[in-house]
């Protein structure tokens, strides 16, 4: 049984894969991630990734068991297929992955679908359709962690999408704590993040401050 999309999982986004943690043992990562209270994890394997498809696999369901066990939604980057092997409860995809429509009509009702959207086109364009649940605007400011990201959105450009959007949007590339207010400010739902946590000294600490950013008050 997948989980339900539910907006809220957008405000403390962690999105990882191994390649984002040279040397450590992501499973240990995503644990303590999960501990400190995220509300979404996306494993993206990708780019410098060494790993098989095997053992992409294999690591995946580990990650899986992990996130069901905490009840956070387990979404899988790009990989379709690998999303429903894994019995994932979301999948994203990017302008330059599968057609939108096909992936929805793909994973049928079996697990949500989020949609990279970076321009006003892309967003009026996703507000046609139906069957997706979220999406992810970014880059908000200069990211070294996805090495084609589109051009820098910034502030002023993701309230510009979050205010066209028909769906809930989370902000992505090159956030740091100091401007999360600054995001939440823009309407967004929440942040998703790789090196701001993956980096972090104190990951209770950061995610709590994913957290207070995104309160309702
Ligand atoms: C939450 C979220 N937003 C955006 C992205 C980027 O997706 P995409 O444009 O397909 O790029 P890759 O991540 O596949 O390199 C994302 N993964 N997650
Ligand atoms: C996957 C992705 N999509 C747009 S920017 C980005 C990378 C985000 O990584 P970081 O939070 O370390 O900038
Ligand atoms: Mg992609």
């Amino acid at each position: 049984m997948t989980l339900k999309f539910e907006p809220t999982q957008l405000r403390a986004y962690f999105v990882c894969g191994t390649q984002d943690v040279p040397g450590q043992d992501l499973n240990v990562v995503v644990q303590t991630a999960l501990d400190a209270g995220i509300t979404a994890f996306q494993y993206r394997d990708k780019g410098n990734s060494q790993l098989t498809t095997t053992e992409r696999f294999a690591l995946g369901q580990q990650l899986r068991e992990r996130c069901a066990q905490a009840h956070v939604p387990f979404i899988v980057d790009d990989d379709v297929e690998l999303a429903l092997a894994l019995q994932a409860d979301g999948v994203h995809v990017g302008q330059k992955d599968d057609r939108v429509t096909q992936v929805i009509q793909r994973v049928a009702n079996q697990m949500f679908v989020g949609l990279s959207c970076s321009t006003l086109a892309e967003v009026q364009i996703a507000n046609q359709l139906e069957g997706i649940a979220y999406l992810g605007s970014g880059p908000i400011f200069p990211t070294t962690s996805k090495v084609d990201a589109d051009p820098v959105v910034g502030l002023a450009g993701l309230q510009q999408l979050v205010v066209a959007a028909k769906y809930p949007v989370v902000a992505i590339g090159g956030i740091t704590v100091a401007q999360l207010p600054a995001i939440a400010a823009t309407g967004a739902a929440g942040a998703a993040v790789i090196s701001m946590l993956t980096r972090s000294p104190d990951m209770a600490a950061t995610v709590k401050a994913m957290l207070t950013a995104t309160e309702v008050h």
